[in-house]
């Protein structure tokens, strides 16, 4: 089985897709630190996210061993992934190594923007996780801080809202909901609610 799972920053479809590869036995790709990790590379190249030429290389040649996830989770590696996703060639460099992990046995969850609509258009299951926001504002916040990072929700939400508008408004592969994707909005649920709704919806595709 492979489950395809969508949605704008912060919205949640890390820890759904984590719990959802556990519950099923599937592997997981969160396939966001793909593009912060090239977005990280360039940075350490000394050169800017915009820089095609550094990203283009830098996606072509991405070693996922050099990095560490705490980093590349950070604010600077998301903002810098933003940028590199929005060039074609960047995106053409990492299709193959996503679909090659969703293609393995027994099956996958992979968590990203194009997932459901471009990576894997036959997935089993798509799910579009989106929550108002603030409220992923409030989540990411939190996350910082719990990792010792002084921050304030009014500039991540700032930062979200940058991101999401620049990841829908692109033409390589936006943000979109896929036509039979299902929408889970996790505005008003904690982790657990979430995740048993993520079920209730592979159930019910299962079903057919
Ligand atoms: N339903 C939820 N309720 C409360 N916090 C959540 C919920 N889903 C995720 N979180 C928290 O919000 C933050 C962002 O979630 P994450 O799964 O990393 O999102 P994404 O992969 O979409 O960026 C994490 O700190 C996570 O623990
Ligand atoms: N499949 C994907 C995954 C991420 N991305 C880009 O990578 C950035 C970081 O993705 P992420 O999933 O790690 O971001 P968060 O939702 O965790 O904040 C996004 O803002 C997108 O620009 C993408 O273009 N396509």
């Amino acid at each position: 089985m492979i489950i395809a799972i969508d949605g704008p920053a912060a919205s949640g479809k890390g820890t759904i897709g984590k719990r959802l590869a556990a519950h099923y036995g599937l592997r997981h790709l969160d396939t966001g630190l793909l593009y912060r990790a090239v977005g990280k590379s360039v940075l350490d190249a000394g050169k800017t996210p915009d820089d095609r030429k550094a990203a283009i290389a830098a996606a072509q040649s991405l070693d996922l061993t050099r990095f560490d996830e705490a980093t590349l989770k950070g604010a600077e590696a998301g903002e810098a992934a933003s940028h590199v996703s929005a060039i074609p060639e960047v995106r053409a460099a990492l299709v193959n190594y996503q679909r090659a992990f969703a293609a393995e046995k027994p099956g996958a969850v992979l968590d990203g923007r194009d997932i459901g609509t471009v990576i894997c258009p036959d997935a089993d299951v798509k799910i579009f996780v989106t929550a108002a926001p603030e409220v992923r504002a409030t989540r990411r916040g939190n996350e910082y801080r719990a990792a010792g990072k002084a921050v304030d929700d009014a500039t991540v939400l700032a930062d979200i809202r940058k991101r999401d508008e620049r990841d829908s408004s692109r033409a390589a592969s936006p943000l979109r909901q896929a036509d039979d994707a299902v929408l889970l909005d996790t505005t008003a649920m904690g982790v657990e609610e979430a995740v048993a709704a993520a079920i209730r919806i592979v159930e019910a595709r299962r079903r057919g």
